[in-house]
């Protein structure tokens, strides 16, 4: 049978994903949902429009949900759900500003999730990501390696384009990592970081990284303050639907993504940026990467953060 997508929020996160998942051609159906009238079935005709300049045959399809868990019928099936409903930041807003907010939403929505499609993986892209993705797996009550969060892709990529652009070489020549929470303890990774396969440490001074290890974490806040009428979404719609096409199509390639941690590292019991192998059941296997001690020790105080957290919304 084909394969079906869905993106649960219409909004810039949402609608970008949809249009990346219709244009890759690898899946049967995209759904895209939401709760505003109108808005995801005049995307979806808007996007099945392109299919003729695009080349693609995947068919959009767009439906509005109501309170009670109306219209979901539509996600029936689904082999990957990406929950991307939620209020994005203002300027001057963390991530933790939108907890109590967005907890509701994403309860709401991963309850119908479970409801509708039973066997979906679960991608939460929803901020704060680490919490969502947490609170995405009580509510569904799916096993942990069939939910987990998109961060690490995007934070990864933010890094890897500072890099070359401070170097000026292709991006393509970069590598780089970033594991930790998608907040405050992001843990950007130079020892696992090279330039043309040598490493990052050889190609630019210590005090360099440390200025893009800074900027890094601060990739998102710095997008808001240009937009400000809400957060990035090209460079996030990316990384998610990547992670969407990997599912899909069993590749088990390996991406940094919030997963749940089961002893690497030393750590167990909480959801964390770390790399793990992607395949048609969400995480096949975290994969653990020798870290310097410094990094070690920020990715357990990572751990320690986002814990504290993911308690603070199991209560919600
Ligand atoms: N994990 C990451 O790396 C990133 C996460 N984000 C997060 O993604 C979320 C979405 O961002 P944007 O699309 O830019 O915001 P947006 O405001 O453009 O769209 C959010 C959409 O969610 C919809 N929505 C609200 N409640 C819903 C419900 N119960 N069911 C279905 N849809 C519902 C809204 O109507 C709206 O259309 C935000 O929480 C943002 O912080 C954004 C960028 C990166
Ligand atoms: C919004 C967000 O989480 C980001 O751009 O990193």
């Amino acid at each position: 049978m084909g394969k079906k997508v869905t993106v649960v929020g219409a909004g810039f996160y949402g609608s970008t994903t949809a249009q990346r998942l219709a244009e890759y051609d690898v899946f049967d159906t995209v759904v895209i949902t939401d709760i505003v009238e109108g808005k995801p079935a005049g995307l979806a005709l808007d996007l099945n429009q392109s299919r003729a300049i695009e080349g693609f045959e995947t068919k959009v399809v767009g439906v509005t949900t109501g309170p009670n868990g109306e219209g979901y019928e539509a996600i029936e099936g689904s082999d990957v759900v990406v929950i991307t409903a939620g209020l994005p930041r203002k300027p001057g807003m963390s991530r933790m500003d939108l907890l109590e907010t967005n907890a509701k939403i994403v309860r709401q929505v991963s309850e119908n999730v479970a409801k509708y499609a039973p066997s979906a993986v679960v991608i939460v892209v929803s901020n704060p990501l680490d919490e969502m993705t947490a609170l995405a797996q009580l509510a569904t009550q799916f096993p942990h390696q069939r939910v987990l969060g998109q961060a690490g892709m995007l934070d990864t990529a933010r890094f890897s384009n500072f890099v070359a652009e401070a170097l000026n070489v292709p991006v393509k020549t970069v590598k780089t990592l970033t594991l930790g929470s998608h907040g405050d303890t992001m843990v950007p990774v130079p020892s696992k970081s090279t330039v043309d396969g040598k490493p990052l440490r050889e190609a630019m001074p210590a005090e360099q990284i440390e200025e893009l290890v800074v900027k890094t974490r601060n990739g998102g806040a710095e997008v808001v303050a240009l937009l400000k009428t809400g957060s990035a979404y090209y460079a996030p719609s990316a990384a998610a639907a990547r992670m969407a096409k990997a599912v899909a199509e069993d590749s088990g390639e390996v991406m940094p993504v919030c997963a749940w941690v089961d002893g690497e590292y030393g750590i167990s019991g909480v959801y964390l940026g770390v790399e793990a192998e992607i395949g048609a059941q969400g995480v096949k296997r975290v994969v653990e990467t020798d870290l310097d001690a410094d990094e070690l020790a920020a990715l357990n105080e990572a751990a320690e953060a986002v814990r504290a957290k993911q308690a603070d919304v199991a209560s919600m």
